[in-house]
This record gives structure tokens, C-alpha cells and sequence, in this order.
């Protein structure tokens, strides 16, 4: 199984560092949740990390070729909206391209992945309908459904639930976790703290380009982090579901 590992990577944005000499060891098994406030780099690292954009340093993903890559890693970005009026199945069968040779059709095992990609996020019975005449949140559920389809040792997942209803968001972190379970890496950007610290193994807290904290959710989450990267106190409460987190005001 694939981990990440990062290396004193940086991104230039102009003369400004958007991605400040980060370093950082994934292991498969774990699920990351990359979290930090509007601009402080997500995005930016992740797509560094697959070698989608020029970068300083190193990442273990960036250094393979593509298609070595596309069998390694599932990339899940932040835009959305699906461009071509496909079907929801071929949409997530594309999920598949990575392991098809030249020409070969797709197997058994292909069909199956597909099955269960759609199972997972509740798009049984969506198949034949059109993927550009679903709703924003439909719509994000089947392209988290392709990048499940891949069956990639690691997941990178840009806001993958952002647009989700509730039962949707719950529903996709707890497929997370469970391939992070099965030995898979997954490494999400996320906004919702409260479902971050409840389905992640680990919080990697960014700031200003910088990786500013790095480890179990109750140790990410403090309240002097809150308050001095996201201007944010926040309830905190143990509960038998996990920790839950709400945040409940913006502090100067
Ligand atoms: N193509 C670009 N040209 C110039 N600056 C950019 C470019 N892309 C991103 N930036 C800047 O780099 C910084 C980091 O952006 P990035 O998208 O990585 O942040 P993020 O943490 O993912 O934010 P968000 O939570 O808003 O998605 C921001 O200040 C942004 O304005």
C-alpha cells in the first residue's frame, strides 16, 4: 500500500510562498483531514503533491509518471459541476480508466467497483439519468462515486463534502474512514471542524502556507489554534458519538 510523503515542498505564487516548506509523512491507514481558513494553501499543496503544478522539493506521488499515478492515487478537486451530458454510470466508470489497457474493455471486476462505488454514496438506482440533470449535491456524490470507483491506494479529496446535505456528509466521512480502515490513505480538505474531528485519525492544521500543527484531532484542535488561526472559539464536548466541535463565534 501507497502512503504520501512530502518533502520541504513549496509553491511560488509570484514572490509570495502559497505552500511554505511543508514536509510531511501519510501512511496508509490514516485518514487526514487538511484543514485551515480560506487561502492558507490547501488546494494548492494538494494539487503540489500530485504534481499537477511546479513545485520546490519533493512528493512520492509527484515523482511518478501519470500513468503509475492514476493507479496510486484518486484525485477528487473542489470544482464540481459536471461538463458532459453522460450517464451517472459511465460518468464513474471513468473511475476505472486508470486500470483498463488500451482498448481492453471493462471486466467483472470493473463492473463490480462501479456497483459499489454507486452503493456507497447512495446512487443505486441513478445508473441511466443524465449527470448533467442532477441536483449540485447529487452531482458532487457522483464524482466522490468515480474517484471511490478507482479503488486508488490514496484518496485526495478537495472539500469533498462541501454541498452535501447533512446525512450525506456523515455518510461520506464514515465511507472515509472505512477505507482508510481497509489500508487505504485518505487525505480530505475540509471546513466542517466538527466532522473532521470526528472522522479523522489526524489533522494536519495549515496557516498562511505553513503547516502550523500536526496530529490527533484533540490536539489540532485547541482552543489557542482556533483563536489564532480561524479568529474562532468554539464548543468542545466529548460525547459517545466522538468529540463533537461547534464553532460559535468569531473572536478579533
Ligand atoms: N493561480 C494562482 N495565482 C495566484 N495566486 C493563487 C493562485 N492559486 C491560488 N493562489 C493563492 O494562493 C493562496 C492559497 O490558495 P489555496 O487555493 O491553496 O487555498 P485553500 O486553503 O485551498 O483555500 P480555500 O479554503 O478557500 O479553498 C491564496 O492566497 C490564493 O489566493
Amino acid at each position: 500500500m501507497t502512503g504520501l510523503s512530502l518533502s520541504h515542498l513549496s509553491v511560488h505564487r509570484g514572490p509570495c510562498p502559497v505552500v511554505d516548506d511543508v514536509s510531511l509523512d501519510l501512511r496508509p491507514g490514516e485518514c487526514v483531514g487538511l484543514i485551515g481558513p480560506n487561502g492558507a494553501g490547501k488546494t494548492t499543496l494538494m494539487r503540489a503533491a500530485l504534481g499537477l503544478i511546479r513545485h520546490k522539493g519533493t512528493s512520492s506521488l509527484a515523482r511518478l509518471s501519470a500513468a503509475e499515478r492514476a493507479r496510486a492515487a484518486a484525485w477528487l478537486p473542489q470544482m464540481r459541476e459536471i461538463a458532459w451530458p453522460v450517464s451517472v454510470e459511465t460518468l464513474v466508470g471513468l473511475g476505472r480508466t486508470p486500470h483498463l489497457g488500451p482498448g481492453q474493455r471493462m471486466g467483472a471486476a470493473d463492473r463490480a467497483a462501479i456497483a459499489h462505488a454507486l452503493s456507497r454514496m447512495d446512487l443505486a438506482g441513478y445508473e441511466t439519468r443524465r449527470a448533467t440533470a442532477l441536483s449540485g449535491g447529487e452531482q458532487a456524490r457522483v464524482l466522490i462515486a468515480r474517484a471511490v470507483a478507482q479503488e486508488a491506494p490514496v484518496l485526495i479529496a478537495d472539500e469533498p463534502i462541501a454541498g452535501l446535505d447533512p446525512a450525506h456528509q456523515i455518510a461520506t466521512m464514515r465511507l472515509f474512514s472505512g477505507l482508510a480502515a481497509e489500508g487505504r490513505l485518505v487525505l480530505a480538505a475540509l471546513h466542517d471542524l466538527g466532522l473532521a474531528a470526528r472522522f479523522c485519525t489526524r489533522l494536519v492544521l495549515m496557516h498562511r502556507g505553513q503547516l502550523v500543527a500536526d496530529g490527533p484531532p484533540r490536539e489540532v484542535l485547541t482552543e489557542a489554534n482556533l483563536a489564532r488561526v480561524f479568529g474562532l472559539r468554539a464548543y468542545f464536548a466529548e460525547t459517545p458519538d466522538g468529540p463533537v466541535v461547534q464553532p460559535v463565534e468569531v473572536v478579533a
